[in-house]
């Protein structure tokens, strides 16, 4: 028996279901108006900048180089491929623009002066902290902290990047290329020339002179042994993998991770947990051997594993040693020690692996550069017994040969200005400030013309540090800026280049700290390349026109750094 009649039911759910919609279409009538209105109010505060173009997404979290490829369109501001084309399209050297999500007063500057600003004030220009959670996924360290933190795991770590452990690096990178080459040697086919898959290569090289000279392990090139240290997944996999799928990693939650081992889950969800499970035991093998080593008294003579050595000192700090105070306030926490390792590994190899691969693709496009590379490094070793190895190199030898390379590092340098690994970085604006910015056309002769302002950048807003675009500023690099010439590195008595315009390793006091230890892997491994090699395009591009070639060969995409696509030359041997 119906206690309700049905005719009152529908009633009642009819005023449900009105009483919902009612609600629903209010409030996002109401979020649409309070949206419109905080875009206006960003758009109000980038008016007079020019620019002022609405962008959807955070220009530096994982959603803007995962849509690079596709959004925003070549031109706008934002898209990663079109350099300095929007900036050019303005006539200004920063730029406007409001960010969809949360409505944000976004400024984009690939001007130096605006740039230094930027630099040398990092307590106003803060670091993006969250943008970097793809290499915070241990815990907390140098790259994604603020404040005190940050300050810390700096001190800890600064002193085992002085010349004396560049010195180190250079000897490792001596040794380790040339077991390289002893690899390729092998290979050659017919006795001419052997095609390289660069990325997968100069992965393995700058893997293993990161791991040699700042953790200690020793792997040779074709010797894996200290490899597996009994975990299924060995060491330098591990690692590769685990960087392949960064991005992976954070867009997936961990739940579903846990479910990897019991479900049918698309391959890379299993790949990208495992590695991330493999690497972290063969980091912590490394953090104990270390500890072992340091609670044995081994440390103080040895300039082997040094940072290494000093996040696990910092680590060991006991309260009762009184010569141990100083260190006590620089303690570090487990988490932190493996987090930071990890950040140094990821830091330390794949950026400099990518700018080798950059500049390996561009010396077989361009046989010009490298013959001067060529004659540089015979001036230096003249005959083929000369060229050290890794055996024959001294540590003393770094400085002697670094600075008779100087094209060498022109070389690297312009690779790195059209090719920088970190092409842009967002930096959220804590108080009030005013940025210098310049205007310019080209007059009716074809000179730039440009006159310097000021833009009001208010606490709140995002300034995004334009690498990218900078290093292609006509205003610093002159009209052939998108060219690959790298005598523009090269100081003479009437001409200095731009410092102030090359920001590959960024500039003030949160500047790269691995500069020059990746200056000394690269120039070291890039002498011993061009003497004992001549580099080409690969096979399937012989023939294709010139600019076909530099398309292809330079293909890249923007993931935690710019990732070459397509990196792949002949190495044919050098007889003289
Ligand atoms: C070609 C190679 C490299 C390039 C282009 C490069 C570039 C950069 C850039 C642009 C930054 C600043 C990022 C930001 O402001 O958000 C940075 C930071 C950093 N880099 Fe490098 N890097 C390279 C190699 C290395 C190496 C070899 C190491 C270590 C062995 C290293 C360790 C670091 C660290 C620890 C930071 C963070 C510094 C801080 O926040 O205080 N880098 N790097």
């Amino acid at each position: 028996m119906d206690f309700i009649p049905n005719d009152a039911l529908t009633t009642g759910w009819n005023t449900v279901y009105l009483f919902t919609g009612g609600v629903v279409i209010l409030w996002a009538l109401q979020s649409s108006v309070q949206k419109l209105v905080s875009l206006h109010r960003a758009f109000k505060i980038v008016e007079g900048v020019p620019g002022g173009e609405l962008v959807w997404f955070h220009p530096f979290r994982s959603s803007a180089p995962v849509l690079a490829p596709y959004f925003p369109p070549q031109g706008r501001i934002g898209n990663y491929y079109s350099h300095y084309q929007a900036y050019k399209k303005y006539g200004s050297t920063v730029l406007g623009s409001v960010k969809f999500w949360g409505a944000v007063p976004t400024f984009w500057v690939s001007d130096p002066e605006g740039l230094k600003t930027i630099s040398n004030n990092r307590t106003v220009f803060r670091r993006d902290v969250e943008g970097y959670e793809v290499v915070s996924v241990y815990g907390p360290n140098m790259v994604a902290t603020e404040g005190e933190a940050w300050k810390r795991y700096r001190t800890v770590a600064k002193p085992a990047f002085n010349e004396a452990n560049n010195a180190l690096v250079w000897h490792h990178a001596t040794r380790i290329v040339n077991e390289w080459f002893e690899d390729l040697n092998k290979q050659l086919r017919g006795g001419k020339s052997v095609q390289v898959d660069l990325l997968k290569d100069c992965t393995e090289l700058t893997l293993l002179i990161i791991s040699s000279a700042a953790f200690g392990k020793h792997n040779g090139w074709s010797d894996h042994s200290g490899d597996d240290s009994g975990h299924r997944l060995p060491f330098r996999p591990a690692v590769t993998t685990a960087v392949k799928n960064l991005v992976p990693k954070v867009l997936t939650p961990n739940w579903l991770f846990a479910l990897a081992e019991y479900l049918p889950l698309p391959k890379i969800i299993k790949e990208t947990a495992d590695s991330f499970v493999f690497l972290r035991l063969h980091m912590l093998d490394i953090i104990n051997s270390a500890r072992e080593w340091v609670a044995g008294g081994h440390e103080d003579n040895s300039l082997d594993a040094a940072l290494l050595q000093n996040l696990v000192k910092a680590n060991l700090a006991q309260l009762e040693q009184e010569e141990t105070k100083e260190l006590l306030k620089r303690r570090l926490t487990d988490q932190e020690v493996l987090s930071n390792a990890f950040m140094f590994l990821l830091a330390g190899h794949e950026t400099s692996a990518h700018s080798l691969c950059f500049t390996l693709c561009l010396l077989a496009l361009y046989p010009e550069v490298q013959e001067k590379m060529y004659q540089e490094t015979k001036r230096l070793w003249p005959n083929l017994s000369d060229i050290p190895n890794g055996d024959t190199v001294g540590a003393s030898k770094f400085k002697d040969d670094m600075a008779n390379l100087e094209y060498v590092t022109a070389v690297f340098r312009e690779s790195l200005r059209i090719f920088p690994p970190v092409p842009r970085v967002a930096s959220p604006v804590k108080t009030d400030a005013k940025l210098t910015s310049r205007r310019f056309h080209e007059d009716s002769r074809g000179n730039m013309q440009s006159t310097t302002s000021e833009v009001n950048v208010p606490a709140g807003s995002l300034a995004v540090i334009d690498i990218i675009a900078l290093h292609m500023n006509p205003l610093c690099w002159g009209k052939d800026a998108e060219e690959f010439r790298p005598e523009r590195f090269v100081d003479t008595p009437t001409y200095t280049w731009p410092r102030d315009a090359f920001l590959a390793f960024s500039a003030g006091p949160r500047a790269c700290m691995g500069e020059r230890f990746a200056y000394a892997e690269s120039v070291c491994s890039l002498a011993h390349i061009a003497r004992r090699y001549k580099l080409s395009v690969p096979e399937h591009l012989v023939g294709k026109p010139f600019a076909e070639q530099k398309r292809i060969l330079l293909q890249w995409a923007p993931t935690l750094t710019l990732v070459p696509h397509n990196a792949s030359v002949c190495f044919s041997p050098r007889n003289d």
